[in-house]
């Protein structure tokens, strides 16, 4: 019997074979140089972990709790436009995984699949992210429909008041095909999404006309007038901005850079996440996501101060080399992972790890066999 693949490295290379170029440069690319793409897995290299001995690690668990929600591991999908680039089914075969490992799903407001379909496959929390819509009326209905579906919680995305310069979309003249839909919409709000251009991204086009880059901190008062689901902000990389969001009296905060797709050389996610930290009040849950791509990364993201990682790109791999059970394959490795790592390190749950369990990696140079089978 052949052994599948042991890392999700060995699931990215599987999904890339079969993946059509300009769909796997919309999902892998990032911004300008890719400098912030490639900070984002740089910045784990630069910890180690510090083992202790003689602990009774015989029974370890990987779970955690959420905005009151049970997680069967501290990991969350990212929220992604367009699941059904990469799978027929779409976004309903990651809720499924998602449902299956324990995993919290956050939907896109550019989701291929409608909310009430993603929730019908969904068994743990399902969380939706929202950008800012000039079409508020579109926000409006959307939340509403969101909490009839049983959405736990609201993501509004700050790092996007216009898109990134991509330059694989931008040569590509990369349009989201017409049959794959942001079926939550009205589709005159997303028409030029799937307008190709030479030279240019449906994506940036359609974002430069429905974004409102006119956004600030006193618009948060309209989405908290109409909802009482807790409100998350997504895409924050600076103590300062950090402090805002819990004096603005925000649920939980993901530092997160966009997975390297908007702001070029801004800081690695990884190396944001203490000034973050030490800025919010300790009871605020604090997530991260950009580069996470092994049960160490987790680890370490946990012991620097987040309660749960977001993971993106993986889980698309997954979803594109076998649907649901592709995208339960990319969180199982994951959680494999990271109960190894938990035993080993010596810190049976993840509540056990601060920062205590690392130390700086004392070598330069990149690490051997990082990469794995
Ligand atoms: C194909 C793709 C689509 C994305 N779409 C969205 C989106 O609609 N909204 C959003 O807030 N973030 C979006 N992101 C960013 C992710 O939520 C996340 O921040 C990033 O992918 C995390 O980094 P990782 O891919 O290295 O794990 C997208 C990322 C990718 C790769
Ligand atoms: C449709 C895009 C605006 C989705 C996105 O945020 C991204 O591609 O990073």
């Amino acid at each position: 019997m052949p052994v599948g693949p042991l890392t999700l490295a060995g699931i990215e290379r599987a999904a890339r074979a079969q993946l059509p170029a300009e769909i796997w440069d919309f999902i892998e690319g990032g911004s300008e140089g890719e400098r912030t793409l490639a900070g984002n897995r740089e910045m784990f290299d630069h910890y180690a972990l510090r083992p202790r001995t003689l602990v009774d690690v015989s029974a370890c668990s990987t779970g955690t709790t959420l905005l009151g929600a049970e997680l069967g591991l501290p990991v969350g999908i990212a929220p992604m436009a367009y699941h059904r680039l990469v799978h027929p089914d779409g976004e309903t075969a990651t809720a499924r995984a998602a449902g299956r490992a324990g995993a919290l799903l956050v939907a896109g407001i550019f989701a291929s699949r409608t909310l009430e379909a993603i929730a019908a496959e969904s068994a743990g929390p399902l969380w939706l992210q929202l950008y800012w819509l000039r079409r508020r009326d579109a926000l409006a209905a959307l939340v509403e429909r969101a909490e009839a579906a049983g959405f736990a919680a609201l993501v509004l995305t700050v790092d996007a008041p216009r898109i990134g310069r991509r330059l694989r979309d931008l040569r590509n003249g990369f349009a989201v095909p017409s049959e794959i839909r942001a079926v939550n919409l009205d589709p005159g709000l997303t028409a030029a999404t799937h307008r190709a251009g030479a030279g240019a991204s449906g994506i940036a086009e359609h974002a430069l006309e429905q974004f409102d880059p006119t956004l600030t901190w006193a618009d948060l008062a309209w989405l908290r007038e109409r909802t009482d689901l807790p409100l998350v902000l997504k895409g924050i990389l600076t103590a300062e901005d950090a402090r805002l969001a819990a004096e603005h009296g925000v649920d939980a905060v993901v530092v997160s850079n966009h997975g390297g797709r908007q702001l070029d050389g801004a800081l690695p996610a990884l190396a944001a996440l203490p000034e973050v930290a030490a800025a919010l009040p300790p009871e605020l849950p604090l997530l991260l996501d950009g580069g996470v791509r092994t049960g160490t990364d987790i680890a370490v993201a946990l012991a620097l101060g987040a309660r749960a990682v977001l993971v993106g790109r993986p889980v698309l791999w997954g979803l594109a080399t076998g649907g649901a059970d592709g995208v339960a394959d990319v969180l199982g490795l994951l959680r494999t992972e990271l109960e190894h790592t938990l035993a080993l390190l010596g810190r049976p749950s993840p509540a056990d790890l601060d920062r205590t369990a690392l130390a700086p990696w004392p070598v330069h140079g990149p690490r051997a066999g990082q990469r794995g089978p």
